[in-house]
């Protein structure tokens, strides 16, 4: 597993911005922006304006989502891929994902939801929903700043438009054993910024330009932000930037979440 290195990740305060009106810090924060991506692919991320009661709340609805049997979750199946549920794989026995698309849309989230409580889950919906919204500004402003740094703004709305986002809820069972195991295989992400949220609990690991992993330590509340390959699609000059990551996991059952923007199909 991933050695130990002593380097951290860059870390950058996105409190007091905003997608629409641009503030005086926006130009600051914005080469930190491009200078993290470009020395490393990803940086974490501070952004108060997920509320604490929030952040705990969702992690309650995920342990309901992944205490409900194996045959109801199941149901969750799509035809796109790393979309519906995700596990019982040998590679990864650790690991369980579900997906639940369009998570910033209460009415696609309750539909979701009625699939798997057929009586419906109020709480559990509204829930994914509000932290899904919360945390959708983030990538936007992400985005916008990405490519601005890279001249392009004049693709702004296009690149919003072609796209759409998916919460995606992990569950890493403990293995049992003081040692650390693969919780999941390296592997860079397919889509273009990926944001996750570690619930404080350490096991995600980033690779340096150089091939070291950074071990990341979670501070509080803060979110890691990964550029992934669909960077190649319209910035092929810039795929240097994307970075790999792993996650290994120790003997305590851990639950993460991460929001992903995924090209509309
Ligand atoms: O569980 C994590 O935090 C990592 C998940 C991840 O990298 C992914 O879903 O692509
Ligand atoms: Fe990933």
């Amino acid at each position: 597993m991933g050695s130990e290195h002593t380097q951290k990740l860059p870390l950058i305060d996105f409190n007091n911005l905003n997608f629409e009106a641009k503030n005086p810090n926006w130009e600051l924060v914005k080469s930190q922006v491009y200078k993290a991506l470009v020395e490393y692919g990803c940086f974490e991320a501070i952004f108060d304006k997920v509320p604490l009661d929030l952040r705990k709340a969702i992690f309650t609805s995920i342990e309901e989502l992944f205490d409900l049997p194996l045959e109801t979750k199941l149901l969750n199946v799509s035809n796109k891929p790393y979309d519906g549920y995700i596990g019982q794989y040998p590679v990864v026995p650790l690991y369980e994902s579900m997906a639940i698309e369009d998570a910033n849309i209460l009415e696609k989230v309750k539909s979701m939801t009625n699939i798997l409580w057929p009586d419906g889950n109020k709480n559990f919906s509204e829930t994914i929903h509000s932290f899904s919204e919360e945390l959708i500004e983030l990538d936007q402003i992400i985005r916008k700043m990405i490519l601005e740094s890279l001249g392009v703004e004049k693709y702004l709305e296009e690149h919003m438009n072609s796209t759409n986002y998916r919460l995606r809820a992990m569950k890493y069972k403990g293995p049992q054993t003081s040692d650390t195991k693969v919780g999941l295989t390296p592997h860079t992400d397919k889509n273009f910024v990926t944001i996750l949220y570690q619930n404080q609990v350490e096991g995600l690991e980033m690779m340096t330009k150089d091939g070291q992993w950074i071990s990341y330590k979670p501070s509080s509340g803060s979110f890691v932000v990964v550029l992934g390959d669909s960077i190649h699609v319209n910035f092929i000059q810039y795929s240097s930037l994307i970075t790999n990551h792993q996650l290994v996991t120790n003997n305590v059952l851990n639950h993460r979440i991460v929001i992903l923007n995924t090209p509309i199909s």
